[in-house]
């Protein structure tokens, strides 16, 4: 589905902060990337939306190349990212949210608003509440209902349990799992690098813009020197 290949990309004149980083995701996934902090898991996720310009390598969707498009042509084919922070209009209501994220394809756009309101019932109830009043897992379910505006192929997610209590970072992370099971698959960079292994099929590490290591979720979980390195053993 998604096949992404010797990334490199980075901010301005510095140092390439990727430097040929590669991602595989195959229908029906929930792949996680971990690894240490600056190690360029958002700038990877980033580079692949079409939000960070690349200097080298390939992204292809579905087979199809999408290495020139901007990040407006990614989404047309089928790649939607939901950003760490100021994910959502906070003086825009819930569902000014909503319809806003339809940017580009506003045909069908309030039955798949209704959808939305279906999964999520919550979003139902504060349709007309500003998104700043919202906690911050409902305002991040909110953001990923931005992104399933857009139909999306894959959905990217940068560290959606950031600052979320545990209590609503498991919710969050069952509602990843429901969205999964629907037939969308998921690839998010995460902090709570043992929770989100446990509920991926494939895991990778990336260390300094590069891939350390790549297996299976629970299978990187429980290895002793993934566990000693981000997991603090
Ligand atoms: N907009 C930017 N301009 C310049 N440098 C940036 C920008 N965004 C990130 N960087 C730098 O790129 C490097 C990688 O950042 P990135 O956010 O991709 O890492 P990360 O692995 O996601 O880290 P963390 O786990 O801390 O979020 C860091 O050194 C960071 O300071």
């Amino acid at each position: 589905m998604l096949k992404a290949e010797g990334l490199v990309a980075g901010y301005g004149a510095a140092e390439e902060i990727l430097k040929g980083a590669w991602i595989d995701v195959e229908a029906g996934e929930i792949v996680t990337i971990i690894g240490p902090n600056g190690a360029g898991k958002s700038t990877l996720l980033k580079a692949i939306a079409g939000l960070v310009p690349l200097k080298g390598g390939t992204v292809k969707m579905n087979g199809a190349d999408v290495t020139r498009q901007d990040a407006l042509g990614r989404s047309k084919a089928g790649l939607a990212f939901v950003m760490q922070e100021k994910n959502v209009f906070g003086t825009m209501s819930v569902a000014e949210n909503l319809d806003i994220a339809s940017f580009g394809n506003s045909s069908g756009m309030a039955a798949r608003r209704e959808a939305i309101y279906a999964r999520y019932p919550v979003l139902a109830e504060k349709r007309k509440a500003m998104a700043r009043t919202l906690s911050g897992g409902q305002r991040q379910l909110l953001a990923m209902g931005m992104g399933l505006m857009t139909e999306p192929k894959l959905l990217l997610l940068d560290e959606p349990t950031a600052g979320l209590s545990p209590k609503a970072a498991e919710e969050l992370f069952m509602a990843i799992i429901e969205l999964n099971q629907s037939g969308l698959p998921v690839l998010m960079v995460e902090q709570h690098a043992l929770e989100a292994l446990e509920i991926s099929t494939r895991g990778y590490v990336i260390v300094t813009g590069r891939n350390a290591a790549t297996g299976g979720g629970k299978e990187l979980a429980a290895d002793p020197e993934v566990r000693r390195l981000f997991l603090g053993g």
